[in-house]
């Protein structure tokens, strides 16, 4: 077991609201037999899908109509049906540094992917222009790893890009964009897409649990007939008793009071932790990614490599995860970077998960 964890791969389970969660699902039980003894829409049921149209409509300016959502049991069970509506011969840019598990799954269905560096406000648009890329994916409001929110100018490039050929498209994974702190919500590439080019995705597996496996996806009209056409056939991939207790959740302004609580606990977390880390390492670290999200990345000035130091961490009973494994390439960088998560953190944690990381990078 750790002694401390920096792990981004958590959320902070001991604030979810159990009694609320659980009263919901009860009502959902009672009141909805009808729709447990059946099966339901494989988008996922109606009702639900209105309900989350509005609450994307109020949280992320995301313009869409419940028959354009798609509910799915995790982004990747998304990201398969989607790839599989699109055209065969269509190249995914993968960020790089970026979410691998998606560059997995769609390599698993013979799809060509390619990746796409950053620069200091996401994808790299001159690599892009230069590339046989033909459908980006793109985590604009946190990029996964390193944080950085992509301004709206950069939106528009890409917007752009992507309307120039009829084939070309954005898929919008709005992974982490339910906290905020330092920075001002930017608009989704959804709600700035007139053209039917962004296909936007979004989870619910930061803000309320990984485990409840829902995920959702919205389908520009032109995609939705496809979809229509060749995948109707799909059973709907996730439970029909989470979807109606994430309904009433929603509809009861639950949801909406648990991200205000989570966002004002991790901003405390965070400016603690970011004080703590510059007390202790003093101005041997830089600290990129952290205006949004449930992590950011801290580069350290040391002979040591990755590895070492996260084997040293491993030893001394510390989790924590390195940037290399989000790229694609070999990463070989003169000074590491590591993945510091907040979520799982707690205060009294917070110094001695300091100290004993300094002492894996410096000891
Ligand atoms: C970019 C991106 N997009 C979507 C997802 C979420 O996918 P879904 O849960 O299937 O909808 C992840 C999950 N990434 C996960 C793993 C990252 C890694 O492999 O190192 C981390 O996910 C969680 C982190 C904290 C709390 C809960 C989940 C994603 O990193």
């Amino acid at each position: 077991e750790h002694i401390a964890s920096f792990s981004h791969m958590s959320a902070d389970h001991a604030s979810f609201p159990l009694d609320s969660w659980l009263k919901c699902e009860q009502q959902a039980l009672k009141a909805e037999r009808k729709q447990l003894e059946n099966y339901v829409h494989p988008q996922g049921l109606y009702t639900v899908r209105q309900t989350l149209a509005r609450f994307l409509r109020l949280t992320r300016g995301v313009k869409c109509r419940p028959e354009q959502i798609v509910l799915g049991s995790g982004t990747q069970q998304l990201l398969r049906q989607l790839s599989s509506i699109m055209n065969p011969d269509t190249t995914y840019g993968i960020e790089e540094p970026g979410y691998q598990r998606l560059r997995h799954l769609l390599e698993s269905e013979g799809r060509s992917v390619a990746y796409v560096p950053l620069d200091d406000q996401g994808v790299s648009m001159s690599y892009l222009e230069k590339s046989r890329v033909s459908a980006v994916i793109t985590t604009p409001s946190h990029q996964f790893p390193t944080g950085i929110i992509m301004p709206i100018s950069r939106r528009i490039e890409l917007l752009n890009w992507a309307v120039t050929n009829e084939n070309r498209y954005i898929i919008e994974d709005d992974y982490d964009s339910e906290f905020i702190y330092d920075a001002d919500a930017v608009p989704s590439l959804q709600s700035l897409d007139g053209s039917n080019r962004v296909i936007y995705t979004g989870t619910f597996s930061k803000s309320l649990l990984p485990g409840l496996r829902i995920s959702y996806m919205v389908l520009p009209v032109p995609l939705l007939e496809k979809y229509r056409d060749k995948l109707a056939f799909l059973m709907s991939s996730c439970s029909t008793l989470t979807q109606l207790t994430l309904q009433r959740f929603i509809e009861t302004g639950e949801y909406q009071k648990h991200i205000k609580k989570m966002t004002k606990l991790y901003r405390v977390r965070r400016e603690r932790l970011i004080e703590e880390l510059e007390k202790a390492f003093e101005r041997t670290i830089e600290i990129t990614g952290a205006n949004s999200g449930l992590h950011f990345v801290v580069t350290v000035k040391s002979e040591r490599g990755e590895r070492e130091i996260l084997e040293r961490a491993k030893a001394l009973g510390l989790e924590v995860y390195g940037t290399s494994r989000f790229y694609q390439q070999v990463y070989t960088s003169t000074h590491p970077s590591l993945v510091i998560g907040f979520a799982r953190l707690s205060e009294e944690q917070m110094e001695e998960a300091v100290t004993t990381l300094k002492e894996a990078v410096y000891g």
